[in-house]
């Protein structure tokens, strides 16, 4: 049995942040057949981050995506070839200059999230943070990744496509445990209704992507990449199944994880009318108190980027990530064969006394230049790390910045009374039943 009865099903990720606060920066469970060695010292980290020594790993979980996403970037095993031919092809979409083509594109789906938490604030009620951010973040990649429009605000029922794609997750998340007592309880309905829901996920993309052959058409969006790029490296473009695989990757992992990073920040934010009045106070400076943001001003909104940073430093939406060793060698005292595999844990990383004495704090000065510049790099890895980082990132960060920016300049937010912050546990990390009120300015 090993350490099964000390597992939570329901929230691993913070049991094994007291279990790291109560072994330290390296500890191994056994649960039933499987070990499972947990890294989160800062030192530790350093070292399995060296990608000599180590490569990224596709852990359970993210096999388990593979269903949906098969080798497409974010699930490709490292010796796949379109996992290189994706990387080449699709690098310069997330470039920073990039961003400049997608930036009108999120501009229309944010002001359709402040029309909706317009008519909420008017009404005096709170809203329902994370359901706002999903729809805002799948909305966002629709448009700049494929042009398509999932109108999630103007729909009282989600889109079946996003419905099944939810639904999928949730299966994969809950089945992911593999203690067969818990496995046997998903019975054939689920698993049935799991497949007619990735056939329709596979089906949607299919069809987008043929009616943009049909036409023709060319949108500047990521999917113009993928359909009409050479790989550099091998003088080939992406086939039909693996451009799916990459639509499909995007929509998984750039919908949740940016969605749940936005909640976390509001639900700080709600709790730190302070760091509210800074952050209004650079955008009046940068932006004026209303009027349009412009691509070029989000890079200058660099207190609200230090929000984000900050909210990814206490609750990185993405957990961990998994690391193998190409060959025999140390960590932490043990000697580990080629093979052996850790999980990086980064919600400790990020509480390392490294970040000072009060790591639980909201406190986004932490990332102020000078404080930037006087601890070392590898104690803040929210996107990964190496070659298989996250390559979505700008993306993440320009969407970010843009939309907490406008909901900063026009509303305050208040807490509902009595709640604490109850972080989710699926294949991100989320905010729960988190419900603000808004007082537009
Ligand atoms: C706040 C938002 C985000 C966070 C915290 C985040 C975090 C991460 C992390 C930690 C990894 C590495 C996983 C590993 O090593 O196994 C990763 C990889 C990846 N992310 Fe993100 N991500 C975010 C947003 C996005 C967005 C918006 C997109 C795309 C539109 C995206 C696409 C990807 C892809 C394709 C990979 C795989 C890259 C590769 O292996 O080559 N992510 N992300």
């Amino acid at each position: 049995m090993g350490d099964l009865l000390s597992i939570d099903v329901a929230k691993p990720v913070q049991r094994e942040m007291q279990m790291a606060q109560e072994l330290g920066g390296i500890f191994e469970r056994k649960i039933l057949q499987h070990r499972l060695i947990v890294v989160s010292g800062a030192d530790l980290v350093r070292e399995v981050n060296d990608e000599e020594k180590w490569a990224k790993f596709l852990g359970k979980p993210l096999r388990k995506l593979r269903v949906i996403a098969g080798d497409g970037l974010f699930t490709a095993f490292n010796s796949e070839p379109n996992w290189s031919k994706a990387h080449n092809i699709l690098g310069p979409g997330f470039s920073q200059a990039a961003m400049r083509g997608y930036h009108d594109s999120m501009l229309t789906v944010v002001d359709r999230l402040v029309d909706s938490w317009d008519s909420a604030a008017a009404g005096g009620e709170y809203v329902d943070v994370s359901t706002s951010m999903t729809s805002l973040t799948f909305d966002v990649i629709g448009r700049c990744g494929f042009s398509y429009d999932f109108d999630s605000f103007g729909r009282t029922e989600p889109d079946p496509f996003i419905a099944a794609m939810s639904r999928a997750l949730e299966y994969i998340n809950r089945s992911s445990n593999d203690i067969p007592i818990l496995r046997a309880l998903f019975g054939r309905a689920a698993r049935e209704q799991h497949e007619r829901d990735i056939a329709l996920m596979q089906q949607t993309v299919d069809r987008i992507v043929e009616e943009r052959m049909r036409s023709g058409e060319q949108h500047g969006d990521l999917l113009d990449l993928m359909m009409h790029t050479v790989d550099p490296d091998t003088g080939e473009q992406l086939d039909r199944e693996s451009i799916r695989n990459q639509v499909l990757t995007f929509l998984v992992a750039g919908n949740e994880t940016t969605a749940a990073t936005l909640g976390f920040a509001i639900h700080f934010l709600s709790r730190h009318p302070e760091v509210v009045a800074e952050a209004r106070a650079e955008i009046t400076e940068v932006v004026g108190a209303d009027g349009r943001i412009g691509y070029e001003q989000v890079a200058k909104l660099r207190y609200v980027r230090r929000v984000v940073d900050e909210t990814l430093r206490l609750w990185p939406a993405a957990p961990g990530y998994f690391r193998k060793v190409r060959g025999e060698t140390t960590l932490g005292g043990r000697t580990l064969p080629k093979g052996s595999w850790v999980f990086v844990l980064l919600p400790q990383l990020h509480r390392d006394p490294l970040w000072g004495d009060d790591p639980e704090r909201f406190d986004p000065d932490r990332f102020a230049p000078e404080a930037v510049r006087k601890r070392p790099a590898h104690i803040f890895k929210p996107w990964g790390t190496g070659i298989r980082a996250c390559i979505g990132r700008q993306f993440a960060l320009h969407e970010a910045v843009l939309t907490l920016a406008s909901l900063i300049r026009r509303y305050d937010f208040a807490p509902e009374p009595g709640y604490e912050l109850d972080v989710h546990e699926a294949i991100t990390l989320k905010p729960r039943r988190l419900k603000v009120k808004l007082s537009t300015l």
